[in-house]
């Protein structure tokens, strides 16, 4: 099983960042929370803001941790570790997504999103944090 961080980033008015994957990357277009796989030694936190700095080129700080989800694709099975975060240094630059979206609360479920971020986007609506 690999494990995969990835990171909610909300805005000061509550908007949720979403990348889509590039033609040429596995899940072609699916929409995602942007990470990636955890190096072995690496802690899941670590891994997250190494990602985050690698595909957005900005810095992030964690605010919550959400239960992980399994999910079995055809080929692979990883466990998708998520992270409520917010930007705290730079600007958004896309290093590797085809596209992102800011996206309030109601627009979320609509995206067309990689299998193993449906129960975490599910998850991510009812959660209520300060
Ligand atoms: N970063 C990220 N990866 C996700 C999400 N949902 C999801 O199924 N994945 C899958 O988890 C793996 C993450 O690895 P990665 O982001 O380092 O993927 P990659 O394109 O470099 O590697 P790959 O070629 O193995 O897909 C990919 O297989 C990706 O399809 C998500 O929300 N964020």
């Amino acid at each position: 099983m690999i494990k995969v961080t990835c990171a909610i980033i909300v805005d000061a008015d509550g908007l949720v960042f979403a990348a889509q994957r590039s033609a040429a990357m596995s899940l072609p277009l699916k929409w995602e929370f942007p990470g990636g796989k955890i190096e072995p030694g690496e802690t899941a936190e670590a891994c997250l803001i190494r990602e985050i700095k690698e595909e957005l080129n900005v810095e992030v700080e964690i605010v919550a941790a959400l239960p992980a989800n399994t999910h079995q694709y055809p080929s692979v099975t990883i466990q998708l570790i998520p992270f409520v975060c917010r930007l705290i240094l730079g600007e958004i630059t896309l290093k590797e997504h085809l596209d992102f979206k800011w996206l309030s609360k109601d627009e979320l479920l609509a995206l067309d999103w990689a299998e193993a971020d449906v129960p975490i986007v599910k998850y991510y609506l009812n959660f209520k944090y300060d």
